[in-house]
């Protein structure tokens, strides 16, 4: 340990680092072994009432999953293990040991070979890029704007003040003060708006976490981060919220530093990988064994998923399966991924009506195809405006055009802090109750939200209410509006469990960006080139963008501006003009949503055979979520802009005068 470089020789200090490396890598693996030893002995059956209250698995290729998450706790156990047996390590020693530990623990390597020549998007996202062919796809590490900042450059969440003395502030302690409170009704977006959006997130990125999934109570061990609760809790009587980090895998890229990501287990692609799935197997398991139709369950609803990861009701309730894992964590989620998988299978029906020379895999691709373009046009046409405003649609040339022009050199894979901190804006949207609303718009069969947490039997029993029900409903009522604020059914009563036990989500979302090292409020401000805040008033040179309530609850919750977390200080910002967000979060999407666009080779307005003939891409533009609503769950009316509240000149339609597709355009 004492040895001074210069006096070591080259080899004798690479076989000193690979040999501490070794044996920590060893001795981690040995822990981690006699520990899943004992809790398959714990286990009781499928483990599933345990699992579904507390944390995500995020995909059925549990097998990979495994082996990264697996190799990626010991790449940080034996990381954990090196630093405490040393207090002093310098940066590049510690580079090259968390090099080795890499090596020695990984499994992150994969050869690609692409067909060049491919007229569809591969189903795990790869070959999108023909020079990055690893770029948007899945199980790959997440990407980054801006540095991570942890404590220790292998990736310890950062818990230190970064502008006074001391530790920040909890974040249950935050969420109480800043995110506690009743918001207001949006006067525009209705609750599709919210519903969309978590949509569109489960089409863009699933990060799994550390491997221990099964516990009820706080977990205190490298892979957690448990959340304590304060003494006065206005509602908790625990001492604390289980928070379980997210794998880790270790970028071998050429910073000085080796910092520790986070993975992505979808394509950062919008390729409709919430309904096809973003692993090889997903595709042959959600397809029909025959046709390249999609599998349905009772009723047409979604299949059974193999693992339980949900409550049941009755005997005959059963957990969904859809191409993202999380389809049963909310009804109203449930129902957007049964409203596309019907979408997937009329689209088919309607291609064979044209060419019926075509065979399944034909069918099933084109159709695949189409789908994943009206998630597109409807993302960038409908959802996108009234969330980031026109001023940000302009500036980040989000709009549909005619001068589309794909751009090789742009990397869409999903940022970090997309996932970790700003997409998350839409948690603020999310309603108290989860409504059915019946034919005459007016009677409604509402239940609160924290009763509907992964239990899908809401859509199971009374089908055909309940597919219209939730139709009509999501289109009618306005969703809250993106505030500081949070429903209780998911600050307090977050996945709450038949023992009580329950979470708080903005709490959590401030906790994670946290395990991720994503970089402050001020450090974002600074990066969209908007001024730092340096004091919290809200005049010159403080929170320039908050009301001035919203600033003091800030001070009141930090000591230092410096401290500010990204969620809290970003969703709490006045809104842009015409926008759902402020000019931070607006900002950090802005950017995300032109790298998906313009760097996307099968972009729904490329030219065909990627994208469309001129005829078929008018078409697709004509469709509105409406049409596909009305149709699929069978509704008889509905406004055109479904996104929204109906108003003078967005007027409930009958579904015959909605359009559709002319499909006649495919035929060939
Ligand atoms: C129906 C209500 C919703 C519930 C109950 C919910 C719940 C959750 C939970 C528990 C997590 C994981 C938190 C963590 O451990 O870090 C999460 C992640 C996330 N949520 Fe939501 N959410 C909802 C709606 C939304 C909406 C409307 C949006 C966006 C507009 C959204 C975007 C996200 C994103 C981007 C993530 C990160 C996903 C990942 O990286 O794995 N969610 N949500
Ligand atoms: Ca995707």
């Amino acid at each position: 340990i004492e040895h001074s470089a210069g006096r070591e020789s080259r080899e004798a200090r690479r076989n000193r680092i690979t040999g501490i490396a070794k044996q920590a890598v060893q001795t981690a693996r040995e822990s981690l072994a006699s520990e899943r030893q004992a809790i398959q002995q714990n286990d009781e059956g499928d483990g599933s009432a345990n699992t579904a209250g507390f944390s995500f698995q995020t995909t059925r290729d549990t097998e990979r999953l495994r082996e990264i998450t697996e190799a990626a706790t010991v790449n940080l156990r034996a990381m954990s293990n090196i630093l405490s047996g040393r207090q002093v390590l310098d940066d590049e020693e510690g580079t090259e040991l968390a090099a080795a530990v890499a090596q020695l623990a990984n499994v992150y390597h994969i050869d690609i070979t692409c067909d060049k020549e491919a007229k569809y998007r591969t189903i795990d996202g790869s070959c999108n890029n023909l020079q990055n062919p690893t770029w948007g796809k899945s199980f790959e590490r997440q990407a980054r704007y801006l540095k991570p900042v942890y404590d220790k450059s292998i990736g310890v969440p950062e818990l230190r003040s970064r502008g006074c003395n001391g530790t920040l502030p909890g974040p249950r302690h935050i969420s109480n003060i800043v995110h506690q409170g009743k918001s207001a009704l949006s006067t525009s977006n209705t609750v599709m708006s919210m519903q969309w959006g978590q949509f569109l997130d489960h089409d863009l990125v699933a990060t799994p976490e550390t491997m221990h999934r099964k516990f009820n109570d706080c977990c205190f061990r490298d892979e957690c981060r448990t959340i304590d609760v304060p003494d006065d809790d206005p509602f908790f009587d625990v001492s604390c919220l289980n928070f379980i980090r997210s794998s880790l895998v270790v970028s071998l890229k050429c910073y000085r530093f080796v910092f520790v990501e986070q993975v992505n287990t979808l394509t950062s692609y919008i390729d409709a990988s919430a309904v096809y799935g973003s692993e090889s197997k997903a595709e042959k398991v959600l397809r029909d064994r025959i046709s390249g139709k999609l599998d349905a369950g009772k009723d047409d609803l979604l299949p059974p998923a193999k693992r339980n990861n949900c409550k049941k009701v009755d005997d005959e309730d059963y957990c969904f399966d859809a191409g993202d894992i999380r389809a049963n964590v909310v009804p109203s989620l449930g129902f957007m991924h049964t409203i596309f998988r019907r979408e997937h299978n009329r689209v088919y029906e309607k291609l064979q009506e044209v060419n019926s020379q075509w065979d399944f895999n034909r069918l099933f691709e084109e159709a695949r195809k189409i789908v994943s373009a009206e998630i597109q046009h409807i993302t960038y046409n409908e959802y996108l405006p009234p969330i980031l405003g026109n001023d940000t649609m302009t500036k980040y040339k989000l709009w549909p055009s005619n001068d589309y022009a794909y751009d090789d050199t742009i990397d869409p894979t999903v940022k970090n802090s997309f996932g970790a901190a700003s997409f998350r804006f839409g948690h603020s949207q999310v309603p108290a109750n989860q409504t059915m609303m019946m034919g005459n718009f007016h009677d409604k069969i509402e239940t609160r939200i924290e009763e509907t947490f992964h239990n899908p039997a809401l859509l199971q029993h009374n089908h055909e209410n309940s597919m219209p029900g939730f139709a009509r409903w999501l289109a009618t009522e306005p969703s809250p509006v993106t505030d500081r604020q949070f429903v209780p059914g998911v600050r307090d009563h977050l996945f709450r469990k038949d023992n009580g036990r329950s979470l708080d989500l903005p709490a959590v979302n401030i906790q994670r960006a946290r395990d991720h090292g994503i970089a402050p409020y001020n450090d974002w401000r600074e990066w969209c080139k908007l001024p730092r805040a340096e004091h919290f008033g809200t005049g010159t040179g403080g929170l320039v963008d908050h009301n001035s309530e919203t600033a003091a609850l800030l001070d009141e919750a930090y000591n230092c501006v410096d401290d500010i977390d990204i969620f809290p200080g970003a969703v709490s910002e006045i809104h842009l003009e015409g926008a759902e967000v402020g000019p931070t979060f607006a900002c950090m999407m802005g950017q995300q949503f032109h790298e998906l666009k313009f760097g996307d080779r099968f972009w729904y307005e490329q030219p065909w055979p990627l994208g469309f003939t001129p005829e078929q891409l008018k078409e697709i533009k004509r469709l509105k979520l409406s049409k596909i609503i009305a149709e699929n769950a069978h509704v008889e009316s509905i406004q055109e802009d479904s996104f929204l509240v109906v108003s003078p000149g967005n007027e409930r339609k009958s579904r015959n005068d909605l359009v559709d597709i002319d499909f006649l355009k495919w035929k060939k």
